[in-house]
């Protein structure tokens, strides 16, 4: 899928949140947000996410407004994209079934409930549970095929940060919505989710990320953008943003240095 935001704003009861944003992600491209906290990076996720409708300028999935359409075919064109939220909200089930719920969900009803009666049947013929390739696959992308039968409750953060993943990669979505997905990760649980992301990329699926790590966008990126007090400071290629930002307040937010002094903005 491609998505495209034109010129999109944000606003919510007439305070601006996001002002002009316009950036595009392929299929195949993963691009990131970075800026500072507030900057409004998860405010810009979910309307690519098609969870709020922008305010101003125009989105388009596929050269389509989805934000045009019925609710039903914008629902369509919702089931897409998956989207993996900061933190992790998980089921008190198995994990296979936490994975299992974010495809089902997605299905339109006349699919749910042969899928319903399928799994009766299994049931009804076999004592073990069944998982589904899909699930399967997906959790092993996350390094986690072992654990399908496990209790959710008894993951740990890291681990349940990937069943989230899991559930969004197992709906094989056109395109990834990740917000900070490895803010609570350590290096180990950081590098598989890496790895998911670059597999993502290799079946032809768009990534938006925004992340705090540096690194992580300098690792992972096609192409960053910075995002500053909700307006794009600027967009390119990630080498090029790191390397030979354009503009001073990039140049000085990927350095590390302070662009805040007591919510000042000092640039
Ligand atoms: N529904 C809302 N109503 C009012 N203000 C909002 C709403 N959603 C977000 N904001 C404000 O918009 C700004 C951007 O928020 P957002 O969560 O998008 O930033 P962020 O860059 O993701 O921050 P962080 O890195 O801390 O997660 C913040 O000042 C936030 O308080």
């Amino acid at each position: 899928m491609n998505l495209d935001l034109d010129d999109v704003s944000y606003g919510v009861d007439g305070t601006a949140i996001l002002s002009d944003v316009s950036l595009s992600v392929g299929s195949g491209e993963v691009v990131t947000v970075i800026g500072p906290s507030g900057a409004g990076k998860t405010t810009l996720l979910r309307l690519a996410a098609l969870f709020e409708r922008p305010t101003g300028g125009a989105l388009r999935c596929d050269r389509t407004d989805p934000w045009a359409l019925s609710r039903e075919d914008r629902l369509a064109v919702r089931r897409r994209i998956g989207m993996v939220f900061q933190r992790a909200s998980l089921f008190e089930t198995s994990v296979a079934r936490n994975v299992d719920i974010g495809r089902r969900i997605r299905r339109p009803w006349p699919q749910r409930l042969r899928g319903f009666g399928r799994r009766l049947a299994d049931r009804l013929v076999r004592d073990e549970p069944t998982v589904d390739d899909r699930v399967l696959e997906a959790l092993e992308l996350v390094g986690l095929g072992d654990a399908w039968d496990r209790d959710a409750a008894s993951l740990s953060g890291g681990e349940a940060q990937r069943v989230s993943f899991a559930r969004a990669l197992a709906t094989d979505p056109d395109l990834l919505v990740l917000d900070e997905p490895t803010s609570d990760l350590d290096p180990r649980n950081t590098a598989i989710l890496e790895q998911a992301i670059d597999r993502s990329r290799e079946r032809g699926h768009g990534v938006l990320l925004a992340t705090h790590d540096m690194h992580q966008a300098e690792r992972v990126s096609d192409r960053v953008a910075f995002l500053l007090d909700g307006e794009l400071v600027e967009i390119g290629p990630a080498e090029r943003v790191f390397e030979d930002p354009r503009d001073e307040r990039t140049a000085r937010f990927v350095r590390g240095d302070l662009l805040y002094d007591d919510n000042e903005l000092l640039a």
